[in-house]
């Protein structure tokens, strides 16, 4: 598995992990982020001791644990104590009845303000401990003594917020390789562009192959995200083209500094049909993993024909990836941030790290309107619909350029976040998986009235050539 995290070095504590095996085998499919639904069989890649436990202070191991048999590598804070008061209560992992730790209580560091304070103090002092790397960004001062406090929210990942002023995220399912988080947020960041949040300290494992771990961004105190704002405005009756106008205008201003810092790469013949045959492939296994797609799959590759038929040249860049209305924060003044840049945190990260038309956040965002708009009672079809294209307007007034110019393009990518979205829901919210089905019957309903490829476009099932591994979507 070329994504695996290998770590072989003296911290991994064979004695450690024994003592923890069955504790952590049942704690972890609890866990919201945890991608299984089991732990069978765990390896201890890494431990250090941020803090070593003593009978009046609390101890802290930071932890790489991989799981099988998906080979998936999970971050962990741990927390260890004689015995857990009241508050920590929802915290408890388990009482260690062996090894090193016998006696003690485990527990999610997190939610124990005196050990999220120390990971704090930790980014406040940029240095090197074990396989572990803790930097800043050498300008914006951390002060000491900002009250901790977990974020609740559902989330893939965990984040503390400090005192409202800092949002600290710790990865959970991390691979190798640079985060497109903390990546493109720190390229914004250079670029002056004022729609992210620039990163202002983080931590990674240099024990092997680099691993981002961590990261601490301004907080915005008082945002309220795209979606409840959405539902809100919604619920009211109240129209939201205003708020869509802004938030393409804010995607452009996104992807244009993005155009900027990072390298572009234009799609030709070769990548545009590879692009087709990977939505394509896509679809298949999503046919595999949720079954009430199957009488759809047939008119959706036909979108994805129709992509793969379109020679048209087009540019790709780096992008957000996973752009929705909950990764929009607008502040009380009125200005809306894209945060999570994470990309869509089931898809390998070398994936989410390569270029893409822009049309991909756009598909996003699309979405996003229409999961409002059918969250709704009753369904509000046409308020999506205004919002769709009071986005696309805000986009192209910013961009130069209208999305909805390239409609096979557009279509291809909101079929194939449809297709996501289905699996997504399938596995996290089965209560909500009605929601891209809707869509995927409107899709598979358009895509069956397009004029089918002529014979002449039909695509080459493998390209001759790709210029770059980088470039291939
Ligand atoms: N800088 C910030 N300021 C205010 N709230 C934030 C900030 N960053 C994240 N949040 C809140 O935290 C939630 C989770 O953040 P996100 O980066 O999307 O985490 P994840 O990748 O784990 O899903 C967001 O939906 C938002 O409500
Ligand atoms: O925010 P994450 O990076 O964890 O993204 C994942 O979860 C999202 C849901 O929280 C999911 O988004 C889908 O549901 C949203 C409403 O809750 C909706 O606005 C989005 O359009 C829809 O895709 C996202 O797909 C997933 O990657």
């Amino acid at each position: 598995m070329p994504d695996a995290v290998t770590r072989t070095g003296p911290t991994a504590r064979p004695e450690l992990l024994a003592s923890l095996d069955p504790l952590l085998r049942a704690w972890l499919p609890r866990q919201r982020w945890f991608a299984g639904r089991t732990a069978p069989a765990l390896t201890l890649l890494a431990a250090t001791d941020l803090l070593p436990a003593t009978a009046r202070q609390p101890g802290l191991i930071h932890a790489l644990l991989r799981v099988e048999p998906t080979q998936d590598t999970y971050q962990l804070l741990l927390g260890v104590r004689e015995s857990l008061p009241p508050y920590l209560a929802p915290a408890l992992i388990g009482h260690v009845t062996q090894g090193p730790l016998a006696g003690r209580t485990v527990y999610e560091a997190l939610l124990d303000p005196r050990l999220t304070d120390l990971l704090l103090e930790r980014l406040r002092h940029p240095g090197r401990l074990d396989g572990l790397r803790f930097a800043h960004d050498g300008e914006t001062p951390i002060p000491p003594g900002l009250t901790p406090c977990p974020l609740d929210a559902e989330q893939s990942n965990s984040s503390i917020i400090y005192g409202d002023t800092f949002i600290l995220k710790v990865f959970r399912r991390v691979t190798p390789g640079l985060n497109p988080d903390l990546e493109l947020q720190r390229a914004l960041a250079d670029e002056g562009c004022e729609r992210a949040l620039a990163p202002v300290a983080w931590f990674e494992s240099t024990d092997g192959d680099p691993l981002s771990l961590g990261l601490l961004q301004p907080y915005l105190t008082g945002a309220t995200d795209g979606w409840d704002l959405a539902l809100g405005e919604l619920s009211k009756g109240q129209d939201f083209r205003h708020e869509a106008h802004e938030l393409g205008r804010a995607t452009a201003e996104i992807h244009l500094a993005l155009a900027h810092a990072l390298p572009t790469v234009t799609l030709g013949r070769a990548h545009t049909v590879q692009l087709a045959q990977s939505m394509k492939d896509r679809l298949d296994k999503a046919v595999q993993a949720v079954p009430a797609l199957h009488p759809y799959a047939p008119a959706l590759h036909t979108a994805f024909d129709a992509l793969a038929a379109d020679t048209t040249p087009r540019t790709a860049q780096r992008v957000h990836g996973d752009l929705h209305l909950g990764q929009c924060l607008r502040s009380p003044a009125g200005a809306w941030s894209v945060i999570d840049f994470e990309g869509e945190p089931s898809r390998p990260l070398p994936e989410r790290r390569l270029p893409h038309p822009p049309a991909r956040d756009v598909a996003g965002m699309l979405r996003s309107f229409d999961y409002a708009a059918r969250t709704n009672r009753p369904w509000a079809p046409d308020w999506a619909r205004r919002c769709r294209d009071a986005y696309c307007a805000g986009y192209a007034q910013a961009a130069g350029d209208d999305p909805r110019t390239d409609p096979v393009l557009l279509r291809a990518y909101e079929t194939d976040k449809a297709v996501y979205e289905a699996v997504y829901e399938a596995h996290h919210r089965p209560d909500w998986l009605s929601i891209p089905l809707s869509a995927i019957e409107r899709l598979a309903t358009e895509a069956s009235g397009m004029p089918r490829p002529r014979p002449g476009d039909a695509a080459p099932q493998h390209p001759m050539s790709t210029p770059s591994q980088e470039a291939t979507p």
